[in-house]
């Protein structure tokens, strides 16, 4: 379980994200929606350990990792899938995978079990079709799995994607959103920026809404699926219409 509270944070002394609270239990999604600019990448840079907070406390079960580096979040237990991929151009897709693959550190119990290069495969078949290929030479789909198969083999507990379908075709983000919810299924507890309120709402438990970065709503997936009213109230989105009009 990754636990934020009163988390506040931002850059250069300024406050981007104000007084946050928020719950990923482990096997859930928990989407981030909100304009540009709210503060969903400010959120996942500071949980991932790039942007120290000035105030609050970020928890994996359990253990205080407030203000901890990069590597010590990783090395918790926590993936990073960051926005815009940033794979390496010039490693190939098998280079990638070794190079990420780290087991879990003894005695972490809050893993719920290891990746290795061969069961990332066995998820994202395309990539063992890509080994040879370089970074630059992926589609962005391809990317986007590579991206995700390099967190995965860190083994987290938690993963972190901020926008992992940006810029891809609608059928491709389906799939991402599908590979999101079997790795809920895994155990993995998921944080998701997603650009879109109704994706967010059909894969995850809770879906919470960040407005210049507070937290103007926080709503059960089921409920928003059911009525999507509140969530577009507080992004002050078009109303839903009824089919039947
Ligand atoms: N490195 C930085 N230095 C100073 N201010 C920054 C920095 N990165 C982001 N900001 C500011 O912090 C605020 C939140 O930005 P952030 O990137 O977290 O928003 P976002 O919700 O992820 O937006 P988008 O949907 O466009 O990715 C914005 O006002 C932005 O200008």
């Amino acid at each position: 379980m990754l636990e934020l509270t009163g988390l506040t944070a931002g850059y250069h002394g300024g406050t981007v994200l104000h007084d946050l609270d928020l719950t990923v239990p482990a096997g859930s999604v928990h989407a981030i929606v909100g304009h540009n600019g709210a503060g969903k990448t400010t959120l996942v840079h500071t949980v991932a350990g790039f942007i120290r907070p000035s105030a609050g406390s970020v928890r994996l079960g359990g253990r205080d990792i407030t203000g901890q580096p990069a590597h010590t979040v990783a090395r918790a237990g926590i993936g990073l899938v960051p926005q815009g991929r940033r794979v390496f151009a010039g490693l190939t897709v098998a280079e990638h995978l070794r190079l990420s693959h780290r087991p879990p550190g003894r005695g972490d119990a809050t893993r719920p079990s290891e990746w290795t290069p061969a069961r990332v495969l066995e998820l994202l078949p395309r990539l063992g079709e890509r080994r040879g290929n370089r970074g630059t030479d992926l589609s962005g789909g391809e990317q986007q799995m590579l991206a995700l198969a390099r967190a995965l083999l860190g083994s987290p507990s938690v993963l972190l994607l901020d926008e992992p379908t940006e810029g891809l075709a609608p059928g491709l983000a389906k799939q991402i959103y599908a590979l999101v919810g079997t790795l809920a299924q895994e155990g993995i507890g998921v944080l998701l920026v997603s650009p879109s309120p109704a994706q967010a709402a059909e894969c995850a438990r809770t879906v919470t809404v960040l407005t210049s970065g507070r937290v103007t709503l926080q709503v059960d997936g089921a409920d928003a699926r059911e009525d999507p009213t509140a969530l577009h109230e507080a992004l002050e989105l078009a109303p839903v219409r009824s089919a039947a009009r």
